[in-house]
């Protein structure tokens, strides 16, 4: 599909990849779309389906996956989670640039795939400092904190592999970690606004 690039944010569970992304939706408008995704996790308070996630059961997802219409899945503590086709062609139909928040599976998964995304990893600036956001967010069960501070291990290790991710950003100051994304996305971000003002122009 022709347009801008897709971006794939990925990183610990709490490490900050919502709310930078939620920044810049927020900033860009009509430059920036979100893939929402599906996953059988339940919502959270304050989530909408099919805004946040797409709220599904296992039964229901795994169909659809054995179907070939998700181009990556995963389990992540506990729960399915994966990226529909169509709700990546939807964002890109339109012309935008798709976002994709996806943990470290997805984007070996993704990296199989024809979609050539900007790859960016957005990291805690330590465990504990994670464990503290996670505690704070008051979303997580002792159980699930737990499976997501050891996935927060895996992913903090494998982030540093070379060639992993075009950018990595440990998010301590959060208007510095958005500078900083939003330096790498300019080029993308450029295209989108000048192919828009070339639009209005006409
Ligand atoms: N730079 C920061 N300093 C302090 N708190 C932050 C910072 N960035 C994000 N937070 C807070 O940390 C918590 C986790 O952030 P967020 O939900 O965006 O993480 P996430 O990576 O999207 O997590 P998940 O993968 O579980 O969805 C939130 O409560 C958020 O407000
Ligand atoms: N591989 C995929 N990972 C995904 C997808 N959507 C979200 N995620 C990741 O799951 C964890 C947990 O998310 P939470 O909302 O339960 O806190 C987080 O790391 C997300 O990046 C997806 O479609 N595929």
């Amino acid at each position: 599909m022709e347009g801008p690039r897709p971006v794939v944010l990925s990183g610990p569970s709490g490490a900050g990849k919502s709310t930078l992304m939620k920044m810049l939706l927020r900033d860009y408008v009509g430059v920036f779309g979100f893939s929402v995704s599906h996953t059988t996790r339940g919502p959270r308070p304050g989530e909408v389906d099919g805004k946040d996630y797409h709220f599904s059961n296992r039964e229901a997802m795994q169909e659809d996956i054995d179907d070939g219409k998700y181009i990556e899945n995963a389990e992540f503590s506990g729960n399915l989670y994966g990226t529909s086709k169509s709700s990546v062609d939807d964002v890109r139909a339109k012309g935008l640039i798709c976002i994709l928040d996806v943990e470290i599976q997805g984007v070996k998964n993704i990296k199989e795939t024809d979609l050539d995304p900007i790859y960016v990893s957005i990291q805690p600036p330590s465990i504990e400092i994670l464990e503290k956001r996670l505690r704070d967010r008051n979303t997580e069960t002792e159980e699930s904190l737990q499976k997501r501070l050891e996935a927060a291990r895996v992913d903090m290790e494998l982030s540093n592999e070379p060639g992993m991710f075009d950018a990595l950003i440990v998010n301590e100051d959060l208007e510095e970690a958005y500078e900083k994304l939003q330096s790498v996305l300019i080029e993308e971000i450029t295209k989108v606004q000048s192919t828009k003002k070339e639009r209005c122009n006409s």
